[in-house]
C-alpha cells in the first residue's frame, strides 16, 4: 500500500496543472487515491482497536508509541483538545509512508552501487572489519566509527535522493528568489536529484565516488542534513523532514550490516556491470528493476543467532 501512495502521487496529474479541469479527473487519480484510502483507513483502525482491546485486558503491558498515545487521549492540552483517533491515525500514515519505503529504497540504491563497485564494497567490508570483527554483528554504536560507510551513504542520497522533487510546497505568502516573482498560493517543487547532480558543483557527476566526501575530497565537510545546498535529500530549511535522524542512521545501519554480514551475488549470474540502474516514476525513487541478490555469509555461524 506504501508504494502505491508514491506510485499515486507521483503521477503527472493534469488536475494539478489546469485547474479548471481538475473536477474532471481525467486520469482517475483521485479516485484511485479515494479508494486507496479507504483501504489504508480500514488497515489503521484495526490497529489501533486491536491495540486498545488488549491494552484494556489485565496484566497486559504496553511501552510502545501507539499505547503511549492511546492513553495521551484522555489529557487535555492546554485549550481542552484531547487526541482524536484520526489524528493518531494521521501520524500512523505519516510514519508509514514517509519512513518506510525511503529508507529502504536508499538501502537498495546503495546495496546495488557497492554491488556495481566491488572494490568498494571490499572497502567498505574492510573498514567494518576492523571495527567490528566477524563474530558479532554491527550495532548503531559502532556507525560513528565508520567514516568510509558513511561517506558510501552520503554518495547513495547524492545520486539516489528517495524524494527526488522533495515535497510539494505552497508559497504562504508573494516572493522573489534569485529574481523570480513568486505569486501566492504557488506549488513549490525543488528538484534535489537534479542539484545533486549540477556539473558546476560536482566533478563528474555521474561517477558513484564515496571519497568526494573524504579529507581530500571535493567535498570534505559536505554533509546531508539540510545545510549544504548541493545535496539536499532531506530537504532543508523550517519543513526539513522530521525523521532525519532516524532515517540516516537506518540507511547507515542496514546498508552496514548487510555489507558486513554477506558477500552478494546477482541473480541469474549477472554481471555487476549490467546492473539495471533505471529510475522508475513515482513520488519516492524507486528502481526500475527490484534488486535480485544471493546473499553468502561471510561472518562465524554464531553471529549470525538472534540475541535474546
Ligand atoms: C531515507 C530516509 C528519508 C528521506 C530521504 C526523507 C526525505 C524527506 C524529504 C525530502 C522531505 C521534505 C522536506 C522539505 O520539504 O524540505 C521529508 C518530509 C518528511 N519526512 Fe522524511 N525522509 C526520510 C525518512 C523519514 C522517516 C524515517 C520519517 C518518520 C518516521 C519521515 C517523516 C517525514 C515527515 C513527517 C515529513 C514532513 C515534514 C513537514 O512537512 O514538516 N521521513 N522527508
Amino acid at each position: 500500500m506504501v508504494v502505491e501512495v508514491m506510485v499515486l502521487a507521483g503521477v503527472f496529474n493534469i488536475g494539478d496543472f489546469v485547474p479548471a479541469l481538475e473536477w474532471l479527473d481525467l486520469q482517475g487519480v483521485a479516485a484511485k487515491m479515494k479508494r486507496l484510502h479507504k483501504r489504508f483507513d480500514a488497515f489503521l483502525t484495526a490497529i489501533v482497536e486491536e491495540h486498545k482491546a488488549s491494552m484494556g485486558k489485565a496484566g497486559n503491558k504496553h511501552n510502545d508509541l501507539l499505547s503511549t498515545l492511546i492513553s495521551l487521549q484522555d489529557v487535555a492540552d492546554e485549550e481542552g483538545g484531547k487526541l482524536t483517533d484520526t489524528e493518531i491515525k494521521a501520524l500512523l500514515l505519516n510514519m508509514f509512508t514517509a519512513g518506510t519505503d525511503t529508507s529502504s529504497s536508499t538501502t537498495e540504491w546503495a546495496i546495488a552501487e557497492l554491488i556495481r563497485h566491488p572494490e568498494i564494497l571490499a572497502r567498505v567490508q574492510e573498514e567494518i572489519d576492523a571495527v567490528v570483527g566477524r563474530d558479532r554483528l554491527v550495532t548503531e554504536l559502532d556507525l560513528p566509527h565508520l567514516p568510509y560507510l558513511q561517506a558510501v551513504i552520503k554518495e547513495t542520497f547524492r545520486l539516489h535522493p528517495s524524494t527526488p522533487l522533495s515535497l510539494p510546497r505552497i508559497a504562504a505568502e508573494s516572493c522573489e528568489i534569485n529574481g523570480y516573482h513568486v505569486p501566492k498560493g504557488t506549488t513549490l517543487l525543488v528538484n534535489v536529484w537534479a542539484i545533486a547532480r549540477d556539473p558546476n558543483t560536482w566533478a563528474e557527476p555521474l561517477e558513484f565516488r564515496p571519497e568526494r566526501f573524504l579529507p581530500g575530497g571535493e567535498k570534505p565537510n559536505a554533509d546531508v542534513r539540510g545545510n549544504d545546498f548541493e545535496v539536499i535529500p532531506f530537504g532543508a530549511g523550517r519543513r526539513i523532514c522530521a525523521g532525519m535522524s532516524l532515517g540516516l542512521r537506518m540507511v547507515q545501519f542496514m546498508t552496514a550490516t548487510l555489507a558486513h554480514a554477506f558477500d552478494w551475488e546477482l541473480a541469474r549470474g549477472l554481471l555487476p556491470e549490467k546492473l539495471n540502474m533505471d529510475e522508475a516514476y513515482g513520488l519516492t525513487l524507486q528502481r526500475a528493476e527490484p534488486l535480485l541478490i544471493h546473499p553468502k555469509p561471510r561472518l562465524a555461524s554464531h553471529a549470525y543467532r538472534a540475541s535474546s
